[in-house]
């Protein structure tokens, strides 16, 4: 099995771990990791058993694929120069690290180098939520898919759309999260129990999302379903209408785009 090296090994590479430990896709020894904090690593190496004895150094030389996992401010320069010392040639990088453009990864890195940039969704214990990703041309993607795959679904992008799939798709979950925390607190307010308001807002979510596919309808047709004339929720609809929702929603997905632009330092 491929040997795989975490540089930055945060909440994200964690989350990536568990997933792919969990379902097979790598193997506890075969995983090593790098972080400033000596804590992270031993913690981590002592919660997913992993068991591998190579230095930093060793392991670096050993990775098949070394994922990326540092922040957009950390020092990228500073561990791509690391990298190259230590690295295969033919080592795959797979960056998750939110703006930061192939281009700039193939200058950091290595312009024959196989780069992967992905983006990948919280929802990695849960089999749902998508990766957004882009490979350079020297990528083999086979091989790699089953690692991919164990942590997120795969959709594969043309790079102009990464930034946007990260502020809309992969920052999104906050607003299903909000949604439902909003929600709840609206059933306490009209005097239903917390237990019983959050059992009925994630019913209702996960069922409107299961009406969506077995019906084919667009939403809007099924809100025509749920509201007679003069009635109940067409009421509580054009209260929803006088204030900000959809177009608020809308500004805050198109800042978390732009923010992302802007985190690659270009
Ligand atoms: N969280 C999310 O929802 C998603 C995050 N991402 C991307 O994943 C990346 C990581 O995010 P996240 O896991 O949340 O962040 P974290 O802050 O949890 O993890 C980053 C880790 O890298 C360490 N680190 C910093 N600099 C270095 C360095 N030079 N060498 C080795 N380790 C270093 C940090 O240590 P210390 O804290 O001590 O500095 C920290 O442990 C980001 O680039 C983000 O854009 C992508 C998709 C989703
Ligand atoms: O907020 C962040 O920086 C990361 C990237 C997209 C979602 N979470």
């Amino acid at each position: 099995m491929s040997q795989i090296h975490f540089v930055g090994a945060g909440q994200m590479a964690e989350a990536i771990i568990r997933a792919a430990l969990s379902r097979k896709a790598v193997s506890a020894r075969d995983i090593t990791l790098a972080d400033i904090d000596p804590e992270r690593i031993t913690r981590l190496r002592e919660r997913y058993q992993l068991s591998s004895t190579h230095s930093e150094i060793d392991a670096l030389a050993a990775a098949d694929y070394i994922v990326i996992g540092v922040r957009p401010q950390d020092d990228i320069d500073g561990v791509a120069r690391h990298i190259g010392q230590y690295a295969s040639p033919q080592a795959t990088i797979i960056s998750i690290i939110a703006g930061v453009t192939l281009e700039r990864l193939a200058t950091l890195f290595g312009a024959t180098r196989p780069i992967v940039r992905m983006i990948p969704n919280t929802l990695t214990d849960t089999g749902y939520g998508y990766s957004g990703v882009v490979f350079n041309q020297q990528v083999e993607a086979e091989p790699l898919m089953p690692f991919l795959e164990s942590f997120g679904k795969v959709m594969l992008l043309e790079e102009r759309l990464i930034d946007a799939f990260t502020g809309f798709a992969v920052a999104g979950i906050n607003y299903v999260y909000y949604f439902i925390e909003s929600l709840a607190d609206a059933g306490v307010l009209s005097g239903l129990s917390r237990p019983q308001a959050t059992k009925v807002v994630w019913e209702n979510l996960v069922g409107g999302v299961e009406m969506l596919k077995i019906s084919d309808k667009h939403p809007r047709q099924l809100m025509d379903i749920n509201n007679s004339p003069a009635g109940v929720g067409i009421n509580g609809l054009y209260e929803l209408n006088n204030s900000d929702f959809a177009a608020g929603l809308q500004r805050s997905v198109m800042t978390a785009v732009r923010r992302t632009t802007e985190l690659s330092g270009h």
